[in-house]
């Protein structure tokens, strides 16, 4: 009975989100773990074999990390992003598409033919300038990283029309110079949950949640409104900056929800979705009523 029910629960959300788009985000810190990895790869084959239209996003913060230190290139952050000059830019390309990206559409393909791997240069997926971050009121140089200016979806629409599933790198291509630029992986999938115009956008990180008073408490705030989110952007610090821009972005550009859910969980997409607790965060729209957005 316990499995039954569990399926049960499961009903309204499947018949709700059936042929929709879900855009999932996974994190660096969640891919160290092959077990984490394998049950990630077979949630997401779930999800399109229960009539979803699941787009992986990748990161690979501290996969990026260790190539740079093997590299003897030191890794330094400005304002949450990697400062990248052009031959970390190598590194950051070479980690994101040729590795963590390789790996994870080998996960998925042990399931059957399924995923396609991209990055943001492909098929013009995403476009970029260059990003420079205020910080302290004045605008810094962190190197090739982008800032988005464009999103084309065709080639990911064409994948998941064909029944795919794309694992996209968040690198970008610029319009005007030739380059290619390193994009925080969070704000990438955001941008391509709202190009997409996805039901939901799910980002997995190595906490519970977002916590409501980090570091001094563990509590963990389960759904807030876009505006309620806005007013606590100020106090939010490191990796949780581009997340949680990244889903007031997504909630405010057409997206229902988006979530953020701990990836250490064994199956956490699936316990987020097939059970009525869900874990982990939640934004909604403003003027969303409780039942509407689960
Ligand atoms: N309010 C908060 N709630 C939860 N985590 C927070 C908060 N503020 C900052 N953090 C930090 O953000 C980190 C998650 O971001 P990040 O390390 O970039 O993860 P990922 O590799 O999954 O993208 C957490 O491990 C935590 O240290
Ligand atoms: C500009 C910038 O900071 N890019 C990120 C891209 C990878 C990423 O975002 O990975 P996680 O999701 O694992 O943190 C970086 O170079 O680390």
């Amino acid at each position: 009975m316990p499995k039954a029910q569990t399926l049960i629960e499961a009903l309204p959300w499947l018949t709700r989100h059936h042929g929709r788009t879900v855009v999932i985000k996974f994190g660096g810190n969640a891919m160290i773990d092959e077990e984490l990895k394998s049950a990630f790869a077979q949630d997401v084959v779930f999800l399109r074999h229960a009539g979803l239209r699941p787009v992986v996003v990748h990161g690979g913060g501290p996969q990026i990390s260790a190539a740079l230190d093997r590299h003897g290139i030191p890794s330094e952050f400005k304002a949450g992003l990697r400062v990248t000059s052009e031959d970390a830019m190598d590194v950051v390309r070479m980690v994101l598409a040729g590795q963590v990206q390789r790996e994870l559409v080998g996960l998925l393909n042990r399931h059957g033919p399924l995923a396609v791997g991209l990055t943001g240069e492909d098929a013009h997926t995403i476009t970029a300038v260059r990003h420079r971050p205020e910080i302290d009121g004045r605008p810094v140089d962190i190197g090739r990283v982008g800032e988005i200016t464009r999103i084309d979806t065709g080639a990911i629409e064409a994948l998941l029309a064909d029944g795919r599933i794309p694992v996209v790198s968040s690198i970008a291509r610029s319009q005007d110079d030739g380059h290619v630029y390193n994009v925080n992986a969070d704000t990438a999938a955001a941008a391509l949950a709202a190009a997409l115009g996805a039901e939901t956008l799910m980002v997995l990180t190595d906490v519970e949640g977002l916590y409501e008073d980090w570091p001094d408490s563990d509590e963990v705030i389960s759904r807030l409104t876009a505006s309620q989110l806005e007013k606590l952007l100020p106090e939010l610090s490191s990796g949780m900056v581009p997340k949680m821009e990244g889903c007031l972005f997504a909630v405010r550009n057409g997206v229902r929800t988006a979530r953020v859910i701990d990836g250490r969980v064994q199956h956490s997409i699936l316990l987020e979705i097939f059970t009525d607790e869900g874990i982990g965060t939640m934004v909604v729209p403003d003027g969303s009523d409780q039942g509407d957005a689960v």
